[in-house]
Formats: C-alpha cells, structure tokens, sequence
C-alpha cells in the first residue's frame, strides 16, 4: 500500500484495531483467519481473510446470510475444525487474556515463546527477501522499521517464527522471570492441539450451539453433565459439584433448580435446555462465550429470554460475547459491535449504532432492508439469489452479482476494507468500491486494486 493510503485503507496490518483496543487491548485479535475446505471437487475457502477483535466484556456480532462463513469462523477459533478443512497458514487468532497466558507459560513452559528473545532473532531482511513481502505493503520504506507485532498480524508467523507447522506458540513479553510478573502476550490458538487447546476449549471458551441437542448427552441426567464440566474445568467434585450444579441451573433461570438438576434432557423444553446448555458453558467459568444462533430454533418469546440471560449473564460475569446469527433485530439487540460476513469476508465493520443508523455498504443496507419495518416506505424486500459458494480466490467482490450499486468495475477488483466513519465515530470499515466517497469512483476503485495488489503478493 502507498505511503498516501494509509489514512483510509486499511487491512489486516492497518493501525485501527489498535487505536480501538481498550487500555488493556483486546481478549482476542483474529487477523487474516483463513479457513478452507479441501473437496474433492473445489476447494471452499469459507472464511477468507478476515480480522476483528474482542474486547473483555464486549459481545461482538457476526451477521450474514445463510453460507456466510459465520459457523466456520466460531469453529475455527474453538479448534473445531475437521478434514478436509482447515485453518490456513498465515492465520492468526490470538488469546490475549492474561491469566490463560500466565497459567500456559507456567504449565507448558517448552512451547512458550518470549517476545523479546523473538525481537533479538527477527531478520526483517529475510522476511522481506525470502517473501513477496515489502515494507511499502506495512506503510514503512524501510524492512528495519517495520514492528514485529504488524508482521505477526499481517500473518506472517511461520516466517518470523512464532508459529511452525501444528506447533502451537504462546508468546510472553519478556518482561518476567516468573508466571506471574507477565505483563503482556498471547497463545496462538489457531496452533493449539492436544492439552493445550482441551483447556482452552470449553476452560476459557465455551461455546452454544443453536440446537442444545448437540450438547447434552440424553443418556446422562443434567445435573450430572454440568458436574462432568466442573469436576473437569475446576475439579469441583462430589457434594460440592452437586451444590454447584443446582446454583447453576438457579442462575440461568431454571425453576425448581434442586429438583431439576436430577432430570434428563429429554425432560426440558427446548427453551430449558438451551438454559442448561448455558450452565454448562458457565461451569467451566469462560472469559469467551461464543453463541452460534442460539435461539434461532427457539419461538419469539422463549428467544428473547434466552437473550435478556445472556445480557445478564454479561453483565454479573464480565464474558465476551461472540454472537453469530442471521437476523439484524437480534444483532440489534445484542451487539456492541458488529461485523458483516459475506461469502467469507467482512464487508462492514462497526460499532451497532451506527451500523443500523448509517450503514454503508450495499450488502448491509440490503440486509437492514429485509428486517420488517426497516424499509421507509414499510415494504418487506429481500435481497435477490443467494451467498455464492466461495470456491476461488476474490479477485472481484463477491456480492456484485446481487449488489443493486454494482458497477463494472465491481467484477474485476476485489474491494478492501476501507474507513467510513463519520465524525465522533470510531472503526467503521467498508469492502466496496463506492468507497472512499469524497474521491471520484475511478480514484477509489484504483485505491483499492492498489492495496489489493499488495495484499496478493503475500
Ligand atoms: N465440513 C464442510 N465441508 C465442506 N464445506 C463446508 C463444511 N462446513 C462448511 N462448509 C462450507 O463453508 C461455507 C460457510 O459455511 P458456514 O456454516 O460457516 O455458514 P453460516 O454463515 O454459518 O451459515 P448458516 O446461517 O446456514 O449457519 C459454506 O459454503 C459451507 O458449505
Ligand atoms: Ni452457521
């Protein structure tokens, strides 16, 4: 990218998800995930490319049609996915709560990685030799000036390092002798495999899925699934468990805890069960709750209670929220950021206010257009077709077919996100080339296959 750009381009090296972060930056920054499916047909690169962050405390909506991407992505930062799929190389999703970086250097001292030691072994002339890379594509002309954490974020961790094959790296800043005088750092856990990611995965993240079916073992009573999770995730065992198991059924708004804990799933309704499926998730005391529609199955009044609890929950507990669906009155309701997918991108990124009051890209407005009651003139209209299958590289924007703005050039270069706040606001991004809108559209369009161009050379 040219030196000029830099104000209102940006991408997974771009300097806004920095200036977003909170005084204690974000809990996890995922940058250029990528994760594809290797058929024997075509290869689906389902989520291609995308970068957001999660703030402590915050819940951010992931919204899209049908086919998005939305689960591939929840799944790719849980470690669930299988052959043929794949997270790819130069993905990076990093957990950066304290505590887990703490207790995973102190637990699997071997694999942890000190950044400063990682800073003295950091060639940039090898990098930017040995790849397509250049220091122009990070906003620097010269290798030696650009920081380690923008060629970490731009997914370049194999080469500098931090990363190796199925390796999984946690990275400390170098700044303590013991576990607990770290400062700073994360655990790459697109890398995680085998007791590193099990205590991740439903110790630190846990995850609802839409049917609570997939969650509950119909052979076990309730009460003793959620005391399986506490014994495993606490080692609360015994009398104890017990106790803790009712609180927990208490607490997610069972009625008649005591009674119910000794009960089969099969004996809740499906508004009950998804409450327990949430004391399960809850007994493992996640800092990262990921919910992937978790009351689309359930009737209108029944979701909105599920919600109210998870907001509660929220609110008493101090959980992220990563909140997937495909309906913008819930993503309303829960977000406090939000990022659009389409066919395995983001389109639009930003905070919910003013994502329903001035959104910016096409895909979105088409979306808001589909709620009813978020036409003007009160009509119901729905976007045409269907999310493509995204099965070769973006090289032109993907929703241009159905896109009602699309103009011809929309066929032939891939949009990148660019800047779109308005004044007061901050971190709205749009991947479209009606942007930026103070430039004539040939400037724009040639911004963004400028940038493009120094993406794809990676
Ligand atoms: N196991 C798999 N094998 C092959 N392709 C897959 C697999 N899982 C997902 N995909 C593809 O990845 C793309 C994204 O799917 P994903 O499930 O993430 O969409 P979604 O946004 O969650 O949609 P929905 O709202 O229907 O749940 C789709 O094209 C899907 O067909
Ligand atoms: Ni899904």
């Amino acid at each position: 990218m040219a030196i000029d750009d830099r104000e209102d381009a940006v991408g997974s090296s771009g300097p806004t998800a920095a200036a977003r972060s909170s005084a204690d930056g974000p809990l996890i920054d995922v940058r250029n995930l990528q994760t594809a499916f290797f058929t024997e047909k075509e290869t689906i690169r389902a989520v291609d490319g995308i970068s957001f962050d999660i703030d402590p405390g915050e819940t951010v909506g992931i919204v899209g049609e049908s086919g998005s991407g939305k689960s591939v992505t929840a799944r790719s930062l849980m470690g669930l996915i299988e052959s043929p799929g794949r997270v790819l190389r130069g993905s990076s999703i990093r957990y950066r709560g304290i505590e887990a970086v703490r207790a995973f250097a102190d637990e699997f001292s071997k694999r942890t990685v000190d950044i400063a030691d990682l800073e003295a072994a950091y060639d940039p002339d090898e990098l930017f030799g040995s790849t397509a890379a250049t220091p122009e594509e990070f906003g620097y002309a010269d290798p030696a000036s650009v920081p380690l954490v923008d060629v970490a974020a731009a997914g370049y961790t194999d080469e500098i390092g931090l990363t190796s094959g199925t390796e999984c790296v946690f990275v400390t800043d170098g700044s303590a002798s013991t576990p607990e005088e770290i400062r700073g750092g994360f655990i790459e856990i697109s890398r995680l495999s085998g007791e590193p990611q099990r205590k991740m995965r439903g110790g630190r993240i846990a995850m609802v899925f839409q049917d609570p079916l997939t969650s509950l073992n119909p052979v076990y009573t309730v009460g003793n699934q959620i005391k399986e999770s506490l014994r495993q995730h606490q080692g609360i065992r015994g009398k104890e468990a017990t106790q803790e198991a009712a609180d927990l059924l208490e607490a997610v708004g069972i009625p008649d805890a005591r009674r119910r804990v000794d009960e089969y799933p099969h004996q809740f309704s499906g508004g009950m069960r998804q409450r327990a499926v949430i004391a399960m998730a809850l007994a493992c005391e996640p800092e990262m709750l990921i919910c992937d529609e978790p009351t689309t199955a359930l009737d209108v009044t029944i979701q909105a209670q599920i919600l109210d609890l998870l907001a509660e929950i929220q609110e008493s507990r101090d959980v992220s929220i990563m909140f997937i669906t495909h309906d913008m009155g819930v993503i309303a309701e829960v977000s406090d950021r939000v990022n659009v997918m389409y066919a395995g991108e983001i389109v639009e990124s930003a905070d919910v206010i003013p994502l329903f009051e001035d959104p910016k890209h096409p895909y979105t407005r088409g979306l808001l257009e589909s709620i009813p009651g978020g036409n003007v003139d009160g009509k119901l209209s729905t976007i045409e077709g269907s999310v493509p299958t995204p099965n070769e590289p973006a090289t032109y924007c993907r929703f241009a077919p159905r896109c009602p703005k699309a103009f011809d050039e929309c066929h032939e270069v891939h949009p990148v996100p660019i800047r779109v706040e308005s004044e007061g606001e901050s971190d709205h991004t749009a991947s479209c080339l009606l942007y930026p809108s103070d430039v004539p559209t040939a400037e724009a369009v040639a911004r963004h296959s400028r940038r493009n161009q120094a993406g794809e050379e990676k």
